[in-house]
């Protein structure tokens, strides 16, 4: 797509090229910006089915009524119809962002309400703590909760998994749909029980890790 883009670009003088160098730092930020993230989504996702039997059930069973056609494996026109499972996916981005902090930088001047923010100063907004914080969220803010994603009136800024605004992540549509497929398929085959060697300790390195990894037991389903 990139080397299609590059040539494309060079018959038209639009003054931007794409050259090798260019193209190879893309991919690089692809990898960077699109490995980790989505398996520690799958990570924390997984954990939180496996402790919480309730919605692994429910999530399972919607798997199965929906792709019933193909055996669990969801097809393009299935995914939208997956809303329990995108529930179970959006809370877990809430309570285990990826991205725990958006470091910015002021290139101007800046007035925020009662806040001078000076030139040059560099922010960093907090996301797990906004993912976090009661006001927002209410008293259960710390518990599993996919319902709360039943409502749509958010207030804008509460839930910033792929930031917001321009910039935004341009892979959230990719790693959503990744997640969707590989959850639907290991749901409606395994059940998951978490095992007694895991400890919970997430430590915040830039992103969300589990320390000690997530131990999970399966058990093949008969479909
Ligand atoms: C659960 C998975 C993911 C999460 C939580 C996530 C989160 C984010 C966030 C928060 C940003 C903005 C960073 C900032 O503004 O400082 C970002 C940017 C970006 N993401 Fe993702 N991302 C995910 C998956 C992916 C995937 C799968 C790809 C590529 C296939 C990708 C490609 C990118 C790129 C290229 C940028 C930079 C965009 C720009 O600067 O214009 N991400 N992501």
């Amino acid at each position: 797509m990139l080397l299609n883009e590059m040539r494309i670009k060079r018959g038209i003088n639009s003054g931007f090229s794409l050259n090798m160098q260019l193209i190879m730092d893309e991919i690089k930020t692809f990898f960077f910006a699109g490995h980790d993230s989505t398996a520690l989504l799958l990570t924390w996702t997984v954990m939180l089915l496996a402790s919480n039997p309730t919605w692994q059930d429910k999530v399972c069973a919607e798997v199965r009524e929906v792709c019933r056609s193909n055996g669990g494996a969801p097809s393009v026109d299935q995914l939208p119809k997956l809303t329990l499972l995108k529930k179970v996916i959006n809370e877990s981005l809430r309570l285990y962002p990826p991205a725990s902090v958006l470091p910015r930088m002021a290139f101007e001047d800046i007035k925020l309400g009662d806040l001078h923010i000076p030139k040059g100063l560099s922010i960093w907004i907090p996301v797990l703590a906004i993912h976090h914080s009661e006001e927002l969220w209410g008293k259960d803010v710390n518990e599993f909760n996919p319902e709360r994603f039943s409502s749509k009136s958010f207030a804008p800024g509460r839930f910033i998994p792929f930031a917001a605004g321009p910039r935004n992540c341009v892979g959230q549509g990719f790693a959503i749909m990744e997640a969707k497929i590989i959850l639907a398929m290991l749901i409606s085959r395994f059940s998951f029980v978490i095992s007694e060697n895991y400890r919970h300790a997430p430590v915040i390195v830039l992103t969300i890790k589990p320390k000690y990894g997530v131990q999970i037991r399966l058990t093949p389903l008969s479909y």
